[in-house]
């Protein structure tokens, strides 16, 4: 018996909301295909030019699978098949695509044992491999779909937000940044003032997605703790973002630790305009890039024929 899925990538934080806010994308997507094996533990088989380990303790996927089955506590194994098309570190949750498609994939193959925040649980044993910390802003919206808020990790509290009918277009300049890197470089202590501004953001921004108000969505996407300090890594970030903000977009940023920058559009249009734009900025600067214009995944991880 296999199984076959598609795991989509994620953006994280959307800007304010560091480590608590995410929204899945229809594209990119990797596809990964599960086998329940006699030999107890995971076997690996990449298909893709990243290099990524075949060893399970390396492997995010792996270190789910591995989890899920001492979970589950069953004397059988796991083969994977890992088509990835997000590319790791691009700040489109390529880690967490693999940790929450594994903990979906496992569950289908075991016969759907575990609960939605195990499921999560199990996925964030592959965040902490990939990042140091288990961060579940990718992870969730990637397992359950559309825009997700983890009001808590410690206890987990998922609370699923309303997903308004928003472009997405993202431009992926073709440079790694990693997440455990861009974690490094963030100060562990932050000014009250800068506090009170964020919240505020964070709220109007949740506010925003419920009530479908386009412009507080837009105003409410500003960073003032994260970005100043990771949008030294990115070059030309504030030009892309001014000359979207002039197209139309409602707003955007960093997509999770970045180097991709996303912007939410309303119209289609604007959305197509908005990915001319990143692409002439990067190509006039030389740097390889890609540019996505998509729309917000309301399905997270599916099973495919
Ligand atoms: N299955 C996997 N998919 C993606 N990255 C993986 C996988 N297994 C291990 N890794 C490691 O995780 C890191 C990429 O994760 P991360 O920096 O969080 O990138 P992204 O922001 O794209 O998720 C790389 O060091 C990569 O080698
Ligand atoms: N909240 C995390 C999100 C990392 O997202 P990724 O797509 O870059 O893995 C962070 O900002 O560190």
């Amino acid at each position: 018996m296999s199984i076959k899925i598609k795991s989509p990538g994620t953006v994280a934080n959307l800007v304010c909301g560091f480590d608590i806010l995410g929204l899945a994308l229809d594209k990119p997507y990797d596809i990964m295909e599960f086998e329940l094996i006699d030999t107890p533990g995971v076997v690996i088989e990449n298909r893709d030019d990243f290099n990524l380990p075949t060893d399970p303790e390396n492997n995010v996927a792996g270190v789910v699978l591995l989890a899920a089955l001492e979970k589950a506590g069953i004397n059988k194994g796991i083969k994977v098949v890992i088509e990835k098309h997000i590319k790791p570190g691009s700040g489109l949750g390529s880690s967490a695509a693999s940790a929450a498609g594994a903990a979906v994939g496992a569950n289908k193959l075991l016969g759907n044992i575990f609960s939605r925040d195990e499921l999560v649980q199990l996925a964030m044993i592959g965040e902490k491999l990939a990042t140091g910390v288990k961060h579940a802003d990718n992870i969730t919206p990637c397992i359950l779909g559309g825009i997700t808020l983890i009001r808590s990790i410690h206890p987990l509290d998922i609370v699923p937000l309303a997903s308004p009918d928003l472009y997405v277009t993202v431009v992926h300049p073709q440079i790694e940044v990693r997440t455990s890197d861009a974690r490094q470089i963030l100060r562990k202590q932050v000014y009250l003032k800068d506090a009170i501004k964020q919240w505020g953001n964070i709220a109007g921004l949740v506010a925003g997605f419920m009530s479908n108000d386009k412009d507080l969505i837009g105003r409410s996407m500003e960073d003032v703790i994260i970005e100043p300090v990771r949008s030294i890594l990115i070059p030309a970030f504030d030009e892309v973002k001014q000359k979207c903000k002039e197209a139309g977009a409602l707003g955007g940023g960093i997509s999770g630790s970045g180097p991709s920058i996303f912007m939410l559009s309303d119209a289609e249009a604007t959305a197509q305009k908005v990915g001319e734009i990143m692409k002439s900025v990067y190509d006039g600067l030389g740097i390889e890039n890609y540019v996505y214009v998509t729309t917000i995944n309301k399905n997270g991880v599916e099973e495919i024929a």
